[in-house]
Formats: structure tokens, C-alpha cells, sequence
């Protein structure tokens, strides 16, 4: 068998790399035609490892977007990139295509231009059997592509979260996504196999830099230590991954403060003892099996790192607090390969919690005087990040690439950017405002009484002025 490969080569060691033994997803009869002198257009937008097959289901849409990509001006997220102070962050990542998208020739329907913008190119069709793409873009903070290493993400993310905890915040850090789509994969660490690295997760790199940070003498001072705490909600229970999943209770009190009555608190001294803890924890998570992920978590994890003052009171008073939770997967019970009666009930619990999440992230972003964290258990517990000016949350919302994901994708970019647009519209409503005073300011400059001149009536300048203030 002969396969035509049109691979646009970037590096010698991309070359390299097409041609080495080691890669098995060729067998030894398939011939690779390499292009290194691919024009510069191409080079710059076909990513490392992409490959024209002939016999491509869904060639047409194939070339299609690979057309459509070179038109695209790609500027990649870089180390160098300014860092943002966000109070609410929206971000998107992009995982690439996996080993079984790969062998049923999957086309990638997702394009990471950067500066916070991704696109989806939606395959359609008219009426008259006519092919076209939708091209939908979507805009956030910032957009990771493919090619993005968990580090890269944390950068961006959860590392300014870490140091706001020291000037006694209260931040969270999400992973929204489809099932399978790397919510996991970023939170929890690198996968090689079926071994999970979790030294490679934003736990484990939040972990070492709140000890980082301890330590620095500009915290040094405030003589504070760390404890730990991890569990997951699964159909609106709270159990503990640290104490043999114990069940527990969540409960407020006369001052609305929400306590998880009995959850283990662990005293820790380094990032190693919290590394170990997210690997129990991680092991004995709530995981069922859906179409898209053999091991699908159908929990919300929520790890706490927790800062306390070490006072000579009885009950050390909290500092700061991050929350970092890698939500359960967000398909809208469309997941068809089962439909007995409790994951039907998994379904339609992770549904509402996620509801209550946007409405609370929206509520804080607009400085509302109501968040209604009481509308389900993964908000309740954590009212804490959803009250008050130090609150600071990110959301990063996972999309898997494939076109057979495409409904998924579409459905997750829709809630990050009805959380965004919630914050947009704030934005826009300052921005108005200011540039209706600025309006406001040159049209009484120009309206000036002048009294040198003598100019002109007193009380029709007057009446110029009230006309303007009306109309502002
Ligand atoms: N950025 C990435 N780079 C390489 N592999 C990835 C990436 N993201 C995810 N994967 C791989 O994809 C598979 C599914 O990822 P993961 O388990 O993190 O998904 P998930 O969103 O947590 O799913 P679920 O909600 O079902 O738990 C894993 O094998 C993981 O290693």
C-alpha cells in the first residue's frame, strides 16, 4: 500500500523524526513522501504531525480547513507574553488529536491562531448536498494550542493565583470540558501509558510554588502554614479522598459560613507530601465509562491548598485559600451508549452543578449582591471563591479536536464565553460611560463660556450646558 504524505517540514528534526524507525504509525510498505521546501505560507500553519491521507473520510472538509489555515496569521503563545492580572480569567486549551482519532483518520476541526482567539470550523452541508464550513471564532483571555505543555498553561493560569493566596485571597483555578478532553491531563499531570506523572499537573506546580513562595522572605513574616485538603462530589455528596472516601456532610452555619463537617485538613511541609496525597486522592475517584473516555470521571475533585496563620488561638485563622477542581465531564446527557437510570441521574446532577458555576462566576464578575452558590453542592462548598473583593477564579476550558467531538466542543466554547461575555458586558458598560463623560467634557470645552469677549449670553450657555447634561 502506498500513501501520498504531504507533510510540511519545519526543522531538520521534524525530518528526522518522519523518517525514524521508531514511529509505528506507518507500517514498513508505506511509502513517505517528505516536502522540505514547502512554501513559507505552509510551514507556518501546518502543525508538526499533521497528514494528508487519500483516503481520508471527510477529504473534502479536510482540505477545506487546511485551506482555509493557511490563511491564518498564527501567533503562538510564548514564555515572553505579557501576564495579565485577571480577577476573572477565561482561557481555552486544545489538546491534541489521541492515538484512536488518529486511526479512524479523524479531521482536527480546531485552529489556534493565539491571542486568545480559537476557531471551530463546523463541518456543514446544504440542502443541495453542497459542502461548506462554519467557521466560528471565539475570543478569551488566552488560547493554548496543541502543542502547549502543561507548564505553559500554569504560567498563564494558576501561577498568578498562587501568589494572590499570599496577599490573602480567595482563588480557584477550573478544568471545563467534554469527557476526555485533558481536564485531567492538565490538572492532575502527564499520562505515559497508563501511568498518570502527577509532578506534571497544575497541583503538583501550584503545590511546589506555594512553598516556593513560603519561603520568600517577602511572606516570611507572616508566619503561616500549609494544609491540604482533597475531594470530589459525586451526585451532590461530598467524599473525602483522603480519609478512605469517607462521606460527608455539608452544613452553614448562623454566620452563612459553609463548613464540610469532618473533612481532613493534612498538615503539609513540602510539594513531595502533596504530590503523594493527589495520587491516593486521584486513585480512588468516582471514574464510569462514556463513548468518548474508557476512564471517565464522573466526580467534580476539588483539591484545597490552605494557608493559616499560625496564631497561638486555638483555631488558626485561614489566610488564603486556592481551589483547584478538575470538573466532571460537561456532555449534556447525550452520551447515548448508555442510558440506565443512574448515569442518567450522574448526568443530569453534573448538569445542574454546572449551571450554578456559570451563574456564580457571572454574579462575582458583575460584583452582584446575590450569588447563588446555594443552588448546588460544588458551589455551596465553595462559596468562599464567589464572595468579596479577594476573589480571583480562572477558568480553563479543554476542547478535544476532532470532528466527531465537534457538538462537545461547540457546547463547551458556548459556557466559557457566556461566563466572558457576563464580564465583557461589564466592561462595556464602563467603557460607555467613560466615553460618554469624555463627550461630555469636549462639547462643554467647546461651549466655554468666554468672558473676555463677552461672548455669548450667560443664560443661553447655561441652557447649552443642561441640553448636554440631559442628553449624557
Ligand atoms: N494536552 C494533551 N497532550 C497530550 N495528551 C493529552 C492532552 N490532554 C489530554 N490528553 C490525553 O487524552 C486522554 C484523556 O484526557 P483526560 O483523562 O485528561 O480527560 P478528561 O477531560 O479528564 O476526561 P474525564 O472527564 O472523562 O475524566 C488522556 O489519555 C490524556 O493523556
Amino acid at each position: 500500500m502506498h500513501i501520498h504524505v504531504d507533510i510540511a517540514v519545519k526543522s531538520e528534526t521534524d525530518l528526522f523524526l518522519f523518517y525514524s524507525p521508531h514511529i509505528s504509525l506507518y507500517s514498513r510498505e508505506e511509502k513517505i513522501y517528505c516536502c522540505p521546501r514547502a512554501n513559507q505560507r505552509k510551514q507556518k500553519t501546518v502543525l508538526k504531525g499533521e497528514i494528508f491521507f487519500a483516503s481520508r473520510p471527510n477529504q473534502k472538509f479536510y482540505e477545506m480547513i487546511q485551506n482555509f489555515r493557511e490563511t491564518l496569521e498564527i501567533t503562538p503563545i510564548s514564555t515572553t507574553d505579557l501576564i495579565e492580572a485577571y480577577k476573572i480569567c477565561v482561557c481555552v486549551r486544545k489538546r491534541p488529536l489521541n492515538k484512536q482519532e488518529m486511526n479512524r483518520k479523524e479531521i482536527d476541526v480546531v485552529s489556534v491562531p493565539g491571542n486568545g482567539a480559537l476557531l471551530v470550523h463546523e463541518p456543514k452541508q446544504k440542502v443541495d448536498l453542497t459542502k461548506y464550513l462554519d467557521n466560528q471564532v471565539f475570543h478569551f483571555d488566552y488560547s493554548f494550542d496543541e502543542t502547549t505543555t502543561n507548564d505553559m498553561v500554569y504560567k498563564f493560569t494558576a501561577k498568578p493565583l498562587v501568589q494572590s493566596i499570599f496577599e490573602s485571597c480567595m482563588a480557584t483555578c477550573f478544568a471545563y470540558g467534554q469527557t476526555g478532553s485533558g481536564k485531567t491531563h492538565t490538572m492532575g499531570g502527564d499520562f505515559t501509558g497508563k501511568q498518570q506523572n502527577s509532578a506534571k499537573g497544575i497541583y503538583a506546580l501550584a503545590a511546589q510554588d506555594v512553598f516556593h513562595y513560603l519561603n520568600h522572605r517577602r511572606y516570611a513574616d507572616l508566619d503561616l502554614s500549609v494544609y491540604v485538603s482533597f475531594f470530589e462530589i459525586y451526585n451532590g455528596k461530598v467524599y473525602d479522598l483522603l480519609n478512605k472516601k469517607a462521606k460527608l456532610r455539608v452544613l452553614e452555619d448562623d454566620r452563612q459560613q459553609v463548613q464540610v463537617v469532618g473533612l481532613e485538613e493534612v498538615y503539609v511541609t513540602t510539594a513531595e507530601e502533596v504530590i503523594r496525597m493527589i495520587q491516593t486522592g486521584s486513585a480512588c475517584r468516582t471514574s464510569g465509562q462514556t463513548s468518548a473516555n474508557a476512564n471517565s470521571s464522573r466526580s467534580h475533585a476539588v483539591l484545597q491548598i490552605v494557608l493559616r496563620r499560625n496564631d497561638r488561638a486555638t483555631t488558626l485563622p485561614l489566610h488564603g485559600k486556592f481551589s483547584l477542581v478538575d470538573l466532571a465531564g460537561n456532555e449534556r446527557g447525550t452520551d447515548v451508549s448508555s442510558n440506565d437510570r443512574s448515569t442518567l441521574v450522574e448526568t443530569a446532577e453534573i448538569n445542574r452543578s454546572l449551571l450554578a458555576l456559570k451563574e456564580c462566576i457571572r454574579s462575582l464578575g458583575k460584583n452582584s449582591d446575590h450569588i447563588p452558590f446555594r443552588m448546588s453542592t460544588l458551589t455551596k462548598v465553595l462559596r468562599d471563591s464567589f464572595i468579596g473583593e479577594n476573589s480571583k477564579t480562572c477558568m480553563i476550558a479543554m476542547v478535544s479536536p476532532g470532528m466527531a467531538s465537534c457538538e462537545y466542543t461547540m457546547n463547551t466554547l458556548r459556557y466559557a464565553d457566556r461566563i466572558r461575555i457576563g464580564l465583557a458586558g461589564f466592561h462595556i458598560i464602563i467603557i460607555f460611560v467613560f466615553q460618554r463623560a469624555t463627550e461630555l467634557v469636549k462639547a462643554m470645552e467647546k461651549t466655554s463660556y468666554n468672558i473676555e469677549m463677552g461672548l455669548p449670553d450667560i443664560v443661553d450657555h447655561s441652557r447649552k450646558l443642561m441640553g448636554l447634561c440631559n442628553a449624557a
